[in-house]
């Protein structure tokens, strides 16, 4: 028989964004039902950002072994266990996998329902054998690797996300269709191990990126041998003896490419034909759920966030999670904020930015500048044999801090300064009055901070300024 639930939540989908809010809103003693029907922990913890970096840690070991000699350490070509490599990945999910289960989020107070959820009507959802009708629902049903519209794709076995973690061998050759975040990241960490390594893009690589920290990160890729054909159709995909062949063609010229492997990181398709919408008077088009700034739907019962809105990032689910339980729990304005939400690609260099880049800038203010550091000037990255990296600060009017991207080692740790900075609408001047520990990459952005105010020591007021006050004794 079916049994209805009147939960004050309903919260469809157990990702990141969908657990997020689960566990705000029971922490406040708040009735919740939570709908997953498949993984706890969706796509972050089981398909995405925990086992690539687990498999990208692995790889900077391999990498680290390569480069001992430099350092003085006699090493040789690392030897991949790929069996144990595996394992490691597994464990390093299982690890985390308790904190998003069913168990504790059944102690937390939340009534979960492992099912696929669907709208009935504008207030009630169906699941399994239950129908909710909640005062408010969050659907947060994220999003799945998108399959282009290739010539043959459908005849030949390929890789995604989603299996690639399953890959029970090292691919001799693999073959990346997309060179965005999902594509890079995992060709850089396969070629470290010992993959040869193809990456087609029918636009520019990192084509959303600044392209002078772009560049930076795309040459880095090269030199550890990563093939990019950049601005290349695939017209069709065919099966061989040995994996796939790609029938491609660049400036009017067809070229072939073999492989042994093929995955595709084309982008995201979001998840939400199941839901039926329609039925619910709900908004959307095929790049998903239509939200205002406060992530309300078109029916002003129902919230919707993370990957399923249109968000791209674990920590923006997170933050879309955190205005949605301001805004129904104490009725709180919510407006989310993309100028805060770092965008990392993990290689190596790692690639960070937030903000408007400096073209956006640009077109947005007139007096737009951008101040730039490299990391060859900063002592700590030449004691650790970092490599090429550069640091770069969009300002608006007054010195006040619109955008930065960092091209170069720990990237992705240094960007949270600056979305900090961006949050709290600071300039230049707090960031050049700031103490950063010696010797580290921090000191960077410091740096370029200091030089922003560099042209100041030559202006002859300020020069006669000093040489007035020296007067005074
Ligand atoms: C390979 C890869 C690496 C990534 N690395 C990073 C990274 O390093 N850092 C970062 O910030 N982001 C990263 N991301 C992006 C990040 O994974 C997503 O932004 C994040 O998972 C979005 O969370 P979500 O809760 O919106 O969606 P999801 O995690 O997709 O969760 C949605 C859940 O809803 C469930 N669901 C769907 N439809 C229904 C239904 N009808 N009924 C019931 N349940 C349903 C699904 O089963 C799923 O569990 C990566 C993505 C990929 C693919
Ligand atoms: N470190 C992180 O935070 C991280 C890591 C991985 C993924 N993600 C997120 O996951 C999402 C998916 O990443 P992604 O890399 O799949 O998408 P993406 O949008 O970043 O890149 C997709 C690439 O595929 C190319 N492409 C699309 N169709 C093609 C075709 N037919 N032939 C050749 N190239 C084609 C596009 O031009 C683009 O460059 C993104 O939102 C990303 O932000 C985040």
């Amino acid at each position: 028989m079916t049994k209805i639930l009147t939960p004050d939540i309903c919260v469809i989908g157990g990702g990141a964004a969908g657990l997020s809010v689960a566990a705000g809103a029971a922490a406040f003693g708040v009735p919740v039902v939570l709908i997953e029907r498949g993984r706890m922990g969706g796509d972050c913890l089981n398909y995405g950002c925990v086992p690539s970096k687990a498999l990208i840690a692995a790889a900077k070991h391999a990498e680290a072994i390569r480069k001992a000699a430099e350092f003085g350490i006699a090493a040789g070509e690392p030897v991949v266990d790929y069996e144990r490599l595996q394992a490691r990945i597994r464990s390093v999910v299982d690890g985390i996998a308790p904190h998003d289960s069913v168990e504790r989020f059944t102690s937390l107070g939340v009534e979960v329902i492992e099912a696929t959820a669907r709208f009935v009507d504008e207030r009630t959802v169906s699941a399994g054998d239950r129908l909710i009708r909640a005062r408010r629902f969050v659907i947060a049903t994220g999003s799945s690797p998108a399959i282009p519209p290739i010539q043959g794709l459908g005849e030949v076995s390929f890789l995604t996300n989603e299996t690639l973690f399953e890959l029970k061998r090292l691919p001799g050759h693999l073959a990346v269709i997309g060179a965005g975040a999902v594509g890079l990241e995992m060709a850089a960490a396969y070629r470290r191990l010992g993959t040869q390594v193809t990456v087609v893009d029918e636009a520019a690589a990192l084509s959303r990126q600044d392209p002078e920290l772009a560049a930076i990160v795309l040459d880095g890729l090269r030199a550890e041998g990563t093939v990019l054909h950049e601005r290349t159709t695939i017209r069709s995909v065919e099966r061989t003896e040995n994996g796939v062949r790609l029938l491609c063609e660049r400036d009017g010229g067809p070229f072939r490419l073999d492989a042994s492997d093929l995955l595709i990181a084309a982008g995201r398709a979001p998840n939400h034909l199941a839901l039926d919408l329609d039925a619910a008077g709900i908004r959307h088009d095929a790049r998903g759920i239509r939200v205002g700034a406060d992530l309300r739907t078109s029916n002003r019962r129902v919230y919707a966030i993370g990957d399923a809105a249109g968000g791209r990032f674990t920590h923006e689910a997170a933050h879309h999670a955190r205005l949605v339980v301001q805004r129904i729990l104490f009725r709180l304005p919510a407006g989310r904020r993309r100028d805060i939400v770092p965008r990392v690609i993990f290689t190596d260099p790692e690639l960070a930015e937030v903000g408007l880049t400096e073209q956006q800038a640009r077109e947005k203010y007139a007096a737009a500048e951008t101040v730039r550091w490299a990391y060859s000037g900063n002592d700590r990255a030449r004691t650790d044999g970092l490599g090429p990296g550069l640091v770069k600060v969009v300002v608006g009017r007054r010195g006040r801090i619109v955008g930065a991207g960092i091209a170069g080692a720990g990237a992705g740790e240094m960007i949270g300064f600056w979305s900090f900075a961006i949050a709290n609408r600071l300039t230049l001047k707090h960031v050049s009055g700031f103490v950063p520990a010696y010797p580290t990459l921090g000191e960077i952005g410091k740096q370029a901070a200091i030089s922003y105010y560099s042209p100041m020591a030559r202006n002859r007021f300020v020069r006669l300024a000093i040489r007035m006050l020296r007067g005074f004794g």
